[in-house]
């Protein structure tokens, strides 16, 4: 059974929300958030970082943090909603474990961020149909990294018992 299992997809597409729930379900297995472990690592919020670094720097912050947890063992690893699409943070993470795609319509996580309180600098002060179309151009630019992952998930219509029975299979 694979040690490490990878769930990626747009901003609000649900990575921690099933990470978290994947985790419970599966003894001894934990969830990492990488923007999480990025903050804890560097004492600071994605959002200094942004400020501070742009998000040139923000990047290279990122693919060093997830080479660091591409060793980490029975972890579900929540990436960032661009992780997948710099550097070769596509090939680390299938390289090292089971890659998940969580797809949704753009109507859909345009929905699910309305609902979410996490603070996110690339849509921060958007909404309407500004952060609409925002999603839509940036979902089309990003979907072809996304789309090298080992799984395609229906991330509207999933349920848990899949995803565990999927996991378990992957060697
Ligand atoms: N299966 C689901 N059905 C309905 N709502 C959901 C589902 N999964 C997550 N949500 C809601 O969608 C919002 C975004 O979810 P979540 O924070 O898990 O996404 P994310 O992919 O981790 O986002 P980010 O990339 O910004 O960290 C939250 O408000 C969450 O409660
Ligand atoms: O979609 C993105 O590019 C981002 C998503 C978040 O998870 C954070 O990694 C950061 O806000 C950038
Ligand atoms: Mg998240």
């Amino acid at each position: 059974m694979t040690q490490r299992v990878y769930l990626i997809g747009f901003m609000g597409s649900g990575k921690s929300t099933l990470g978290r729930w994947l985790a419970d379900t599966m003894e001894g297995w934990t969830f990492l958030d990488l923007d999480h472990f990025i903050e804890n690592k560097f004492h600071k919020t994605i959002a200094q970082i942004f400020d501070e670094k742009g998000e040139q720097g923000f990047r290279q912050i990122e693919a060093m943090c997830l080479n660091e947890v591409s060793s980490f063992e029975k972890v579900i690893i929540g990436a960032g909603g661009g992780t997948p699409c710099f550097f070769d943070n596509m090939e680390v993470m299938n390289n090292s474990g089971l890659t998940i795609y969580l797809q949704l319509r753009p109507e859909v996580i345009y929905q699910r961020l309305q609902t979410s309180k996490t603070q996110r600098p690339l849509i921060s002060g958007m909404q309407g149909i500004e952060l609409l179309n925002f999603i839509k151009h940036k979902l089309s630019q990003r979907e072809p990294y996304y789309l090298k992952a080992k799984l395609i998930a229906d991330a509207e219509n999933w349920k848990i018992v899949d995803f565990v029975k999927a996991i378990a299979k992957h060697s």
